[in-house]
């Protein structure tokens, strides 16, 4: 998404009971992975359900830059035509990701793996993000970085190795997209990549490495076996293949908070991805007492999903775990939002990578909160929330820096407080949700077209 146009705000306030059904859009995590795997196999994969957001727009360009053939044939409806691993060729310019971290930090792996030279860059947001956490597994693989900026930021240029190195890396860091950007260096590379991570993330890479044929080994590891150690074997044949996408959890989260928070509100939504290691949202809201039934559940794409039904609840506060946050990493902003209109305290523990993301959540989250008259506290890496049941004062405006998720979660701050809230500015919310606003009016949500 470039941001050079001038910002659109956009305010939310409260109105009727939210009433419906809705179907998110596709899970932006396997939207990335589809076309990237499409782009690293042989023949025709064929996405159904490809979330056409900014940030996976950009991964489709940059697959198209580095050889695939890329055809859209109708809504969510895409084709990818591979080169094969170890197949890539030289872009021909920079590839520009946007606002999207799991896009380049992901490519960032796939162009390490192969003897290339490509230009990352992105959008103001993504010129702040660490990008060393990448660099430094890749450089043991022996990728050259030819440039970087200042602090192993983007615009940086990688060359990969003639042949990629095998590696073991234990992760310092709890990242599905470190994870994945060493798996997906070590595709080119003879013999076993491994990766070990002390609290399991999200495992969408290695499921669909699977799915395209290559071998992947996952064991449970460390105390309570929430560690994985994953191998892969390098420089396998992968077969295009089909890919349905499910519904995006962290999508699906906005409709779930307002429906719990919007009183007199009844909202069905619909094929949500239940993977476990995305489900700490709804586990949390759960324990808060919400009203929130898990119907028709059934495999889609390879993953299980489900409707969830969702009614107004007397939300209840509760302390999310710090272990918990690999599992909901993204839904902290709107579980935020969730506590704020909850009776008593929500103590969220070890949100430090939050810090990262594309901007400071943990900080745009408490501005947000005091523009708005919520009770809180950051202490450390905690975010601690106070509520007393009745609905957030609201009337402030909130200061979205270039973040998509603090747009969307104060905007369903606004459809429950008492009076309107303001995001100064709504253009990142397309980098994953582009019919949120229609969605939520569909709803009966007070926002403008
Ligand atoms: O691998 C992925 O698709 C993602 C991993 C997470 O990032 P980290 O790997 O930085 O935790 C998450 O925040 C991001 O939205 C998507
Ligand atoms: C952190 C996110 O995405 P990314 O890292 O891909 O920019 C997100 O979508 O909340």
């Amino acid at each position: 998404m470039s941001h050079d146009s001038t910002p659109s705000p956009i305010t939310a306030q409260a109105g009727t009971a939210l009433r419906g059904r809705l179907r998110p859009p596709g899970d932006k995590s396997i939207s990335h992975r589809a076309i990237i795997l499409g782009l690293l196999s042989l023949g025709e994969t064929r996405i159904e359900g490809l979330l056409e957001g900014d940030d996976v727009l950009r991964t489709a360009a940059a697959a198209k830059a580095l050889g695939a053939g890329i055809d859209r044939d109708g809504e969510g409806r895409w084709r990818v035509r591979g080169v094969g691993v170890g197949g890539l060729s030289d872009p021909a310019g920079v590839l520009d990701f946007g606002n999207a971290g799991t896009g380049s930090r992901l490519m960032m792996g796939v162009v390490g793996g192969h003897p290339v030279t490509a230009t990352f860059d992105g959008d103001a947001s993504l010129r702040k993000r660490p990008m060393r956490r990448i660099l430094d597994p890749l450089v043991q693989m022996g990728v050259t970085v030819v440039e970087q900026a200042e602090g192993g930021r983007v615009p940086l240029t990688l060359r990969g190795p003639r042949e990629a190195v095998p590696i073991t890396y234990d992760s310092p860091v709890a990242s599905a997209q470190v994870k994945s950007a060493v798996l997906l260096a070590g595709l080119n590379a003879p013999g076993i990549t491994t990766v070990v991570e002390a609290a399991a993330t999200r495992d969408h890479t290695e499921r669909m490495l699977r799915l395209f044929g290559a071998t992947v080994e996952v064991e449970a590891i460390g105390p309570g076996g929430h560690g994985r150690r994953i191998a892969l074997t390098g420089q396998p044949t992968l077969t295009a293949t089909d890919v349905v996408v499910p519904a995006d959890p962290s999508s699906a989260a906005f409709a779930l908070v307002a429906g719990l928070i919007v009183p007199g509100s009844e909202v069905v939504i619909e094929g949500v991805m239940m993977n476990p290691l995305r489900t700490g949202l709804l586990a949390t809201l759960l324990e808060m007492g919400g009203d929130i039934e898990r119907l028709n559940e059934r495999e889609e794409g390879g993953e299980t999903v489900a409707d969830l039904r969702v009614r107004h609840s007397r939300l209840k506060g509760v302390t999310v775990p710090p272990e918990r946050a690999p599992a909901m990493i993204d839904e902290y902003p709107v579980l935020a939002v969730a506590a704020a209109c909850a009776e008593g305290t929500t103590r969220m523990q070890g949100l430090h990578e939050l810090r990262v993301k594309e901007s400071d959540r943990l900080a745009a989250v408490a501005a947000g909160l005091k523009a708005n008259g919520v009770s809180h506290v950051v202490e450390g890496d905690d975010l601690i929330v106070h509520g007393d049941g009745s609905a957030p004062a609201g009337g402030g405006t909130v200061e979205t820096h270039l973040d998509h998720r603090i747009a969307m979660a104060f905007l369903v701050l606004g459809m429950a407080a008492g009076r309107p809230v303001t995001v100064d500015d709504g253009a990142m919310i397309a980098t994953s949700y582009p019919g949120f606003l229609s969605d939520m009016r569909a709803l009966g949500a007070a926002l403008p077209a």
